[in-house]
């Protein structure tokens, strides 16, 4: 069967990562979750003093750092899945904290971070064989890419599946703060000048309010074996 480059866009926690890791999984191809690349440099970004304490980016810090900024994957034994470590560490815990989901927006927007990030994710793909979930993965990454789609819910059902994601894993926050996030990030996603969030033309487009998380994967698998199979 011929292998075949997935692209999932979409908006913030609305599942796309879950649908990306299923199909992967079930087909035996590489899972790329690009936000976790973003949400790691975001975090390199906190810890190095790039944030003033209005939360305003030091633009010529960052970039001057950037270069010692190395990002790499490695499987986690138990979940099989790859988790991010951002220049040797295992940083996957630390990543999907509300605050780094507060502040990753504006570095996602800065062109000289996504240059070097799309880079690395485009020689990931070079051998085909891998589903990529992001913003921009449809339009700037893998724009050839032969299977597109482009994920959406409304901000009330993603903001609800977010908060019940963060109490599983002992890190409670609150509600009207992650739908606000979520809002917010979706705004700056879609308004930025570099790589704006938006659906590929040839995107094939889910809306997952109403489906559970296995109708979902049916979904997908059948998208995925029409395009193999064409
Ligand atoms: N169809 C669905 N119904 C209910 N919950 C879902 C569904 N799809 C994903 N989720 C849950 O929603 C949360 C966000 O999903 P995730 O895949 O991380 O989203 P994204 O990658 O778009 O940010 C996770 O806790 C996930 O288990
Ligand atoms: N390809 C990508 C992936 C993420 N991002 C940015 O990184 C942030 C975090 O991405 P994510 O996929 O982890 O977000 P969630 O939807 O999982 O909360 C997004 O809100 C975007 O600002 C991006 O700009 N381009």
């Amino acid at each position: 069967m011929k292998k075949i480059v997935i692209a999932i866009d979409g908006f913030s926690s609305c599942g796309k990562s879950t649908m990306a890791k299923d199909l992967a999984r079930e087909v035996g191809y590489i899972y790329v979750d690009t936000g976790a690349m973003y949400r790691a440099v975001t975090l390199f970004a906190m810890r190095n003093d790039v944030f003033d304490a209005e939360g305003n980016i030091d633009e010529t810090r960052l970039k001057a750092l950037l270069p010692d900024v190395k990002l790499t994957f490695q499987l986690n034994n138990e979940t099989k899945l790859p988790e991010v470590c951002l220049n040797g560490e295992n940083v996957e815990r630390y990543i999907r904290t509300l605050e780094v989901s507060q502040h990753v927006s504006p570095i996602a927007a800065l062109p000289f971070v996504r240059e070097k990030l799309v880079e690395q994710q485009q020689a990931m793909g070079n051998e085909k064989g891998i589903v990529m979930d992001g913003r921009d993965i449809g339009t700037v990454v893998f724009p050839n890419a032969e299977l597109k789609i482009f994920v959406t819910a409304s901000a009330e059902i993603r903001a609800q599946r977010r908060f019940k994601e963060l109490e599983t894993k002992g890190m409670p926050a609150d509600f009207d703060e992650i739908l606000q996030n979520v809002e917010q990030r979706d705004y700056i996603d879609t308004h930025r000048e570099t790589s704006p969030l938006r659906q590929a033309d040839d995107a094939l487009v889910l809306d997952n309010s109403h489906l559970t998380i296995t109708e979902q994967k049916a979904w997908l698998m059948e998208k995925f074996n029409e395009r193999t199979q064409e």
